[in-house]
């Protein structure tokens, strides 16, 4: 299963590319290399009466998410303040952008904010397959989404390990407020 996700994030990598209009295998040869890719499987208790959180609002700090779920769903994406769920159809697999490719364009494509709600009575299960980028790879806005069109970076460089790093530490030191998570705001400059 994992070399098939791989090339389906290769494929994804692909069209968004071609969607962003960078040149022939741009994305393909910056993220050339698969070692830090990785799949979870994972499997959700039914609701109780007072708790439905599967996982709370977020974004996916690598570069594209694949998510195949069962029939069950839960899944849930936000689009403009409102939350959508992702209805779950036999061999579909959700193709979720991450943080990666919104600090590469610049913000031309976001990084889905999801979340998984549970079920009343059923448990739920799913593989999310994290396509990523080596953790050595610097990343920052993309030369055609800044300064060849006359744009100001909106996020400033950082190696792709640093934060991860970073985004781990909020899993196992969780802060006590809940503002001080760390996620792609923290690279974010302020263009004004
Ligand atoms: O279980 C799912 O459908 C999504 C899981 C997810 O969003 C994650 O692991 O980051
Ligand atoms: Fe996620």
């Amino acid at each position: 299963m994992f070399p098939y996700l791989c090339k389906t994030g290769e494929i994804a990598e692909k069209i968004l590319n071609d969607c962003l209009g960078l040149p022939p295998d741009f994305l393909k040869e910056y993220n050339h290399d698969r070692s830090w890719d990785f799949m979870v499987a994972l499997r959700y208790f039914p609701a109780t009466e007072t708790e439905n959180n599967g996982i709370a609002e977020h974004e996916d700090g690598n570069c594209v998410t694949l998510v195949i779920q069962d029939e069950v769903g839960g899944l849930e994406v936000k689009k403009d303040g409102k939350w959508i769920p992702v209805v779950p159809a036999p061999c579909n697999i959700v193709v979720n952008i991450s943080d990666v490719i919104q600090v590469l364009s610049n913000n031309k494509f976001k990084s889905a904010t999801h979340r998984v709600v549970r079920s009343k009575d059923k448990s739920r299960h799913s593989f999310a397959f994290f396509y990523s980028i080596k953790g050595d790879k610097w990343v920052e806005p993309f030369p055609q989404f800044t300064k060849e069109i006359g744009e100001l970076p909106k996020y400033r460089g950082f190696m792709y390990k640093d934060y991860q790093a970073m985004r781990m530490r909020n899993k196992t030191h969780p802060p006590s407020n809940p503002r001080d998570v760390i996620n792609i705001t923290h690279y974010a400059l302020s263009t004004s």
